[in-house]
């Protein structure tokens, strides 16, 4: 039974693909404290959010059951994701459900401000007919600065160039080719703001956006300029704004998010006539809130019932068909991860992941995640998941390198892990092979070919008469059965090893029993 959790308002419609799941136990419990919210989170598999409820690190650690966080939205600023990654938790959202949306309100808070509606409307409530006060500009003729040409820069863009305005983009991805296809004329930040009637911010909240339009960008925008937020509180800095607003820098603001919300009741934005302010309202229509819901709702179930999900914002997502190519070679890393983790005296401080041919291709993000998750998941914890994997080994000091190679000399394709330890440095590779599944073909230098999986016995011993039948023996008298036997060394009477299929796990005792063997160097029991 999964239990999943749901602290905000999010449309019928989602709560009902989530109830719509056999052994799923919805709980809908909004506006708690962040107390209620701790014991609440306790018990939940999943936790739905929007945006009011603040996902913090201890809010995250006292899930202990927590697999997911869906956000029935686009920003994920409530959640700490860090917290969320280092825990193992994902986080997904629902990009694309809103976009609509919140272009179009952005547009509404542009014609608004052009053609003084809230502020006539204000007049005529209060008995007045002031046709000569609200006289507006038009859209047409004028120039847009999009800042943050994304989803719903790309819809405001469009609409704009229907309204007949020339666009200016900036984003540091957008390519010429693009800006081009959409009519826009790429800009920088400095060039779109100074040519600007009406500029409207469309980027995250990150630190590099964190008031990206501030003091200084604002001495440089013409005085008949505009200003629209409609994406996030604190990509404008509300004080160097209003400002602006008093000194008559700027024409009007009109803005849906700010950098507290709500919005306080004295906040100096509240003052101004050509301000028009809007209640995170953005995203508040009928259709974006059910998108957004039963996408989220779709994806939670999909995380839970461990199958294919999309637009996970700390892991990379893979669709259906991608998963199923990967899915063998997920099991060969995740074996060979934790065939190095039997095989290293102590905890590795460089690695190396090598992938080959076919492998090389395959990855999606996955692969050396998975390898981690074999090696650490044998060495430190359970706990140890895709998500978490890459900062686990980070904060366990572990460096990790991947090479591609396009061809491998002897198989069509390779994974291979070499890593160093105090104690030493070791390799050991495997391929698929179509009919038999994933195989060990490299330890140590090595060659070998045997399936990777059961129960194993791996020596590194010196290459003398006997040793074969030794080993053999000492099972044999504690009643063990070899099930298959790879052997190997580089020249006679040097160093070999050997590796052996048992038919049942090796006990502690049995290892100490092989080691006593003379000529033996390393004695591993290995669990796959
Ligand atoms: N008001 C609302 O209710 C509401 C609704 C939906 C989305 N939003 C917000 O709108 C914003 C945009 O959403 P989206 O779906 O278009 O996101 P998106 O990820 O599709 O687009 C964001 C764009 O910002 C660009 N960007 C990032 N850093 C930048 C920088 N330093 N300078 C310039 N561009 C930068 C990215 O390259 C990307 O193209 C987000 O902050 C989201 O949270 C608000
Ligand atoms: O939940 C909401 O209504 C706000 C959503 C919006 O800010 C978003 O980033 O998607």
């Amino acid at each position: 039974m999964f239990r999943i959790l749901v602290t905000d308002d999010i449309a019928k419609s989602g709560i009902e693909v989530l109830e719509g799941v056999p052994d799923v136990q919805v709980d809908v419990q909004t506006n708690l404290s962040e107390t209620e919210l701790l014991e609440a989170i306790a018990e939940a598999d999943a936790l739905v959010v929007r945006s009011q409820t603040m996902v913090n690190e201890a809010v995250i650690a006292a899930g202990k059951r927590l697999k997911v966080i869906g956000r029935a939205g686009v920003g994920v600023d409530n959640i700490d994701l860090e917290a969320a990654t280092k825990q193992g938790v994902l986080v997904i959202n629902a990009p694309d459900g809103n976009t609509i949306a919140a272009a179009e309100h952005t547009f509404a808070m542009m014609i608004s401000l052009a053609r003084h509606i809230p502020a006539a409307n204000r007049d005529l409530l209060g008995g007045k007919w002031n046709r000569k006060r609200w006289v507006g500009v038009e859209l047409r003729g004028k120039t847009l600065a999009v800042l943050g040409m994304g989803r719903i820069g790309t819809e405001v863009a469009k609409r704009a160039k229907v309204f007949g305005m020339q666009v200016l983009g900036f984003d540091p991805f957008l390519t010429e080719e693009r800006a081009n296809s959409l009519g826009v004329v790429k800009a920088s930040i400095d060039e779109a703001v100074a040519g600007a009637d009406f500029i409207t911010v469309h980027t995250p909240l990150t630190k590099e956006t964190h008031h990206l339009i501030g003091r200084e960008r604002l001495s440089l925008v013409k005085p008949t300029v505009r200003i629209v937020n409609c994406a996030r509180g604190g990509i404008i800095d509300e004080q160097a704004l209003c400002e602006a607003l008093a000194e008559e820098r700027v024409a009007g603001a009109a803005l849906d998010v700010f950098e507290s919300e709500p919005l306080l009741e004295d906040h100096p934005l509240r003052q101004f006539e050509n301000v028009i302010l809007t209640p995170h309202l953005g995203a508040s229509t009928v259709e974006a809130q059910e998108n957004v819901a039963i996408q989220v709702a779709e994806q939670v179930i999909h995380v839970l019932m461990d199958e294919p999900f999309e637009h996970a914002v700390n892991l990379p997502s893979l669709n259906a068909q991608q998963k199923a190519q990967l899915a063998p070679y997920l099991v060969l890393a995740e074996k060979l991860g934790l065939f190095a983790a039997h095989i290293a005296q102590g905890a590795p401080s460089e690695m190396t992941v090598t992938y080959t041919g076919d492998a090389a291709g395959r990855d999606g993000g996955y692969l050396t995640r998975t390898v981690l998750k074999g090696l650490f998941g044998f060495q430190y914890s359970d706990d140890i998941n895709y998500v978490n994997a890459l900062t686990f080994a980070e904060e366990a000091g572990l460096r990790v390198k991947e090479v591609r190679e396009s061809r491998g000399l002897v198989y069509t394709n390779e994974i291979s892990i070499s890593f160093v330890t105090e104690n030493g440095t070791h390799r050991v590779g495997g391929t698929l092979y179509h009919e038999s599944g994933p195989r060990l073909v490299e330890l140590d230098g090595y060659a070998i070919d045997m399936p990777i999986e059961g129960n194993l016995l791996f020596t590194r011993h010196v290459d003398k008469p006997g040793m074969i039948g030794h080993i053999g023996t000492c099972l044999g008298n504690l009643r063990i059965n070899i099930a298959g036997m790879q052997v190997g060394r580089r020249e006679s009477g040097g160093e070999a090893v050997m590796l052996l299929t048992v038919d049942r796990a090796l006990s502690s005792d049995v290892i100490a029993e092989i080691a006593k063997v003379d000529g033996i160097s390393m004695v591993r029991a290995i669990e796959l």
